[in-house]
């Protein structure tokens, strides 16, 4: 069986580079892994700004290769090592798009409430053109897009169960991203995002 269902596209412009391919996973995969990611040891991180501590709107885990440490909102993570399955989607997806992941951040949104604001991946220990592999399963939720150089500027996505969304090229240096929260009743999504992050 395929892993992969109807083919992605580039949607390339200016500053902008992403890869989409809506049925990455077929819906058995999608399913399948669902179940195995809801058993992770999730847990509900802090970040502190101006001498503030807050509880992060999800929860999160981090898996790398040992020295795959990475930082931010002040925050230095040390990687756990990899889970079989997020192992075997780093490999697959390392192949398939030519760059070399060692590390996955991966996001549990609870319901609607939870949420990511408004931020680039754009952390020295990324490197100036980073390629995210992003891969959803569970509720479909909105994923937005917006110019640094003009807000009124969007691109947004409906990031359903089993989609890859890849964001490459120079897309971090002139463009943000957001999971708004939102009032509809809707269940959990899971998110991974593949990463490398190079040694300091
Ligand atoms: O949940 C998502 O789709 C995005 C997550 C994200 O932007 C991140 O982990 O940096
Ligand atoms: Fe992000």
């Amino acid at each position: 069986m395929s892993l992969f269902a109807p083919k992605g596209e580039w949607l390339s412009e200016p500053g902008l580079r992403l890869f989409w391919q809506p049925h990455f996973l077929t819906q058995t995969l999608a399913d399948q892994y669902l179940q195995t990611l809801q058993q992770l040891a999730w847990q509900q991180g802090e970040i502190t700004l101006y001498g503030k501590t807050y509880q992060e709107p999800r929860l999160s885990i981090y898996c790398g290769d040992e020295g795959a440490h990475y930082s931010y909102s002040q925050k230095n993570m040390q990687p756990r090592p990899w889970h079989p399955l997020l192992l075997s989607l780093k490999d697959l997806l390392s192949q398939q798009f030519n760059a070399p992941f060692n590390a996955v951040l991966c996001n549990y949104y609870r319901n609607g409430q939870d949420g990511m604001g408004w931020h680039s991946d754009d952390e020295p220990e990324l490197g100036p053109s980073p390629t995210i592999a992003s891969l959803s399963f569970g509720a479909t939720r909105r994923f937005v897009l917006r110019s640094k150089h003009d807000h009124t500027q969007k691109r947004s996505f409906h990031l359903n169960h089993g989609s890859l969304l890849l964001m490459a090229g120079d897309t971090q240096q002139h463009w943000q991203h957001a999971v708004p929260k939102t009032q509809t009743a809707i269940t959990s999504r899971i998110n991974l995002t593949f990463r490398t992050i190079n040694p300091r």
